[in-house]
C-alpha cells in the first residue's frame, strides 16, 4: 500500500535475511523492526512543498538608486564623486533585500508547518492535500501502542458530502490507508484505519453483521488508528503526543489491494501473517471479507456459508501486553484443560502440530462467561473487533498470537499448518477450499499471476479495476490467454503478509524498486520456500498468491 512512494518511511539498507538465519533470529523479533530501505531524503519529500514566492526585489532598488533625495533642500550637500554615498545605498539595498527574502522564507515556512499554505489544505479529504481532523480520544492500549481516534475537523458543510463518499469507497474496498504529516518536519506516513464497529441493529449472535454507518455515512467520519509507538521515530512520537482536541493532517484515502477481486470466484482462504500494527490491515480485510458480503463469489448466488471466505490471522508481537485479545483465547484453552495461558505460549514455542480448530473454538465459546463479558467491556477498541470477529464468525475467523519475549515465533511449522489447514482451522470450509486448492495459478492473468504481481505496486488495484481477468473459464488457466471477467473459475487464495520491511522481508522477500517505483518482488523468505516446495510436491499447494502489503 505504497501509494505515495516519497511517503513511505525509508532508510538504510539491510541484508535480507534468509534460510537458517531468518530461522535464528526469529521472524517475529523482526516484527516491530520496521527496516527502511530507501536514503532518508527520500522520506522527507512526502508532500509538494510550498512555492516559494517569486523574488520581489528585483524592481525596487534600481528606483531608490535612481530617485532623487526625499528632501533635497534638507540634504547635506553631497559631492558629485563621492563614492560612499554610492555603496551605502547598494549595501543596505542588498541588506534590505535579504531580509525582506528572509522574512518571505520564513513565513512561508511557518504557514507551510501550519498546514495554512495557499490553500493546499483542504476540508474535504483527498488524496494530494491534506485535510484537518480532531483528536476524539486517545486509548493507551499497551506501554507503547495507543489508539487515536479522529474525526473530521467541523467545516462550514461543504465538501462534507464527498468526504463521507471518498470513506464509503474506501471501506467498501477493504484495504486502504491514509498519510499523517508531521508539520514541523514535514514528513508523513501511512497509517491503517481501524474498521468501525458492526451496527448496533446487527445482534451479537448473527453471522452476518453490517458496518456501523458511524463511519460509512456520517459526514464527519470518526476513523481509529492502532499506532504503535517506536523509539526515536519522528511520526509515532510525534502523533504519541498529541492530545484530545489536537489537530492532525491527513490525506488518502489509498486503496490497496481488491482482496476479493484478487480472491475471485475460487479463492476462499485468507492466510494473514502480521507483525505488530500489521493487525489493522488484517483487520479490514475480515471485516470486508466477512461482514461486507465480499470474496469468494459467495454473496447473492445462494452459496452457503462454507462458500464464503474465511481469515486466519497468525499475528506476532514482540511483548505480550501489545497481543490484544490474547487473554480471552488463552482462558478458553486453560478451561478445557490445558493448562495457563503460558502453556498456551509454549505449546507454540514447542512447535507441536496445532490444535483442530473446532476444539479451539468449541472451547472458546465454552470459556465466554460473565467475566469475560465484563473484561470486554472493559477492553480496547481493538480487541472488541477481535473478539467480535470471533464471535460472530467461529468458523471463519481465527487469530493465533505469537509472543517474542515469550520465545513464541511464527515458524515454518504454523505456516505450514495454516496453508495446509483448514490447518484445520475452518472445518466448515475446507472441503470447498481443498477441492479449488488443486488448480494452479494463472501464469499470465494480471490478478492471479505471481508472476504479474511481482511487478506491481501495491496500492493500485482500485485504479487497476478495469483490467480483466485472464484466467480463463478453468479456473487454472495457466497458459491460457482467454479474456475472462474475474469470477468464472478464477481467483487465489491469498497469504498477505503485513507489517515492519523487516518482517515482511523475512517471511515474503523484500519489496523491490523498478524505475523509481517500489513494487511487489518475487516471493521469497519462507514463504518462497514453502511454495517452491509445494511446487515440488510437497505440503502446500501453488494456488496461494503472496501479497506484501
Ligand atoms: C500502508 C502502511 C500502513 C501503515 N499502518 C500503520 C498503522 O496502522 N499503525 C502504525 O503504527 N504504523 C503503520 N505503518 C507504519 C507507519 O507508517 C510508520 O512507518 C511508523 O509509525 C514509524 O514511523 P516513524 O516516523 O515514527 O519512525 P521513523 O522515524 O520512520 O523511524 C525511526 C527509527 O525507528 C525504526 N522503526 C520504524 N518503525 C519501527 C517499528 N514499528 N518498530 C521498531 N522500530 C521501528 C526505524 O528503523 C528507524 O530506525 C504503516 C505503514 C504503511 C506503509
Amino acid at each position: 500500500m505504497n501509494h505515495h512512494l516519497a511517503s513511505k518511511w525509508v532508510g538504510h539498507m539491510r541484508p535480507c535475511l534468509s534460510g537458517p538465519q531468518a530461522a535464528r533470529l526469529g521472524y517475529s523479533s523482526l516484527a516491530t523492526q520496521y527496516r527502511h530501505q530507501r536514503p532518508a531524503s527520500a522520506n522527507t519529500q512526502s508532500f509538494p512543498r510550498l512555492p516559494i514566492p517569486k523574488r520581489q526585489i528585483s524592481s525596487q532598488p534600481p528606483q531608490q538608486n535612481h530617485e532623487p533625495p526625499l528632501q533635497p533642500s534638507d540634504a547635506e550637500p553631497q559631492p558629485q564623486d563621492q563614492p560612499p554615498r554610492k555603496q551605502g545605498t547598494l549595501k543596505s539595498w542588498i541588506l534590505f533585500n535579504i531580509a525582506g527574502l528572509s522574512a518571505v522564507l520564513i513565513t512561508a515556512v511557518v504557514l507551510k508547518s501550519a498546514g495554512f499554505s495557499g490553500g493546499e489544505d483542504k476540508k474535504v479529504i483527498n488524496k494530494t492535500s491534506f485535510s484537518p481532523f480532531t483528536i476524539v480520544s486517545k486509548e493507551q492500549v499497551s506501554p507503547t501502542a495507543f489508539i487515536l481516534s479522529v474525526r473530521a475537523a467541523k467545516g462550514d458543510g461543504k465538501g462534507d458530502g464527498d468526504s463521507a463518499q471518498a470513506f464509503r469507497e474506501a471501506w467498501e474496498h477493504g484495504l486502504w490507508s491514509v498519510e499523517a504529516k508531521q508539520p514541523q518536519l514535514q514528513i508523513a506516513r501511512h497509517y491503517t484505519p481501524l474498521p468501525p464497529p458492526p451496527s448496533p441493529l446487527s445482534s451479537p449472535s448473527s453471522s452476518s453483521s453490517q458496518l456501523s454507518n458511524e463511519n460509512i455515512e456520517s459526514p464527519l467520519p470518526l476513523l481509529r488508528f492502532l499506532i504503535r509507538r517506536v523509539d526515536g521515530g519522528e511520526m509515532s512520537t510525534y502523533l504519541g503526543k498529541l492530545r484530545a482536541g489536537d489537530a492532525v493532517w491527513l490525506r488518502g484515502p489509498h486503496l490497496g489491494f481488491d482482496v476479493d477481486k484478487r480472491l475471485g470466484d475460487i479463492g476462499r482462504r485468507v492466510v494473514f501473517v502480521a507483525g505488530g500494527t500489521g493487525i489493522a490491515p488484517a483487520l479490514q480485510v475480515a471485516r470486508r471479507l466477512l461482514d461486507g458480503g465480499g470474496g469468494g463469489g459467495g454473496e447473492g448466488d445462494g452459496a452457503e456459508e462454507q462458500q464464503q471466505p474465511t481469515v486466519s490471522i497468525l499475528w506476532a508481537n514482540r511483548r505480550a501486553a501489545d497481543a490484544l485479545g490474547r487473554e480471552r483465547e488463552r482462558r478458553a484453552v486453560s478451561t478445557g484443560g490445558g493448562g495457563t495461558g503460558r502453556w498456551f505460549s509454549s505449546w507454540w514455542r514447542r512447535g507441536d502440530e496445532a490444535p483442530s480448530p473446532s476444539h479451539h473454538v468449541g472451547e472458546q465459546q465454552q470459556g465466554r462467561k460473565q467475566a469475560e463479558v465484563e473484561e470486554e467491556e472493559e477492553s480496547s477498541f481493538a480487541q472488541q473487533q477481535i473478539r467480535d470477529l470471533q464471535r460472530r464468525h467461529p468458523d471463519r475467523f481465527r487469530v493465533s498470537y505469537y509472543v517474542d519475549e515469550e520465545g513464541s515465533f511464527i515458524g515454518a511449522r504454523d505456516l505450514r499448518a495454516a496453508l495446509t489447514d483448514g490447518g484445520g482451522t475452518h472445518s466448515s470450509s475446507s472441503s470447498s477450499s481443498s477441492s479449488s486448492a488443486l488448480l494452479p495459478l494463472s501464469k499470465t492473468c494480471p490478478w492471479h499471476s505471481p508472476a504479474a504481481l511481482a511487478k506491481l505496486p501495491d496500492d493500485d488495484d482500485f485504479a487497476r479495476r478495469g483490467v480483466e481477468c485472464r484466467c480463463g473459464g478453468g479456473g487454472g488457466g495457466a497458459s491460457s490467454s482467454t479474456t475472462t471477467t474475474a469470477g468464472a473459475g478464477a481467483g487465489a487464495n491469498l497469504i498477505c503478509v503485513s507489517g515492519p520491511d523487516g518482517f515482511i522481508e523475512a517471511y515474503a522477500g523484500p519489496k523491490r524498486w523498478y524505475a523509481g517505483t517500489e513494487m511487489q518482488g518475487p516471493v521469497r523468505g519462507v514463504l518462497g520456500r514453502m511454495l517452491a516446495d509445494g511446487g515440488n510436491g510437497a505440503e502446500v499447494e501453488e494456488n496461494w498468491l503472496v501479497l506484501k502489503i
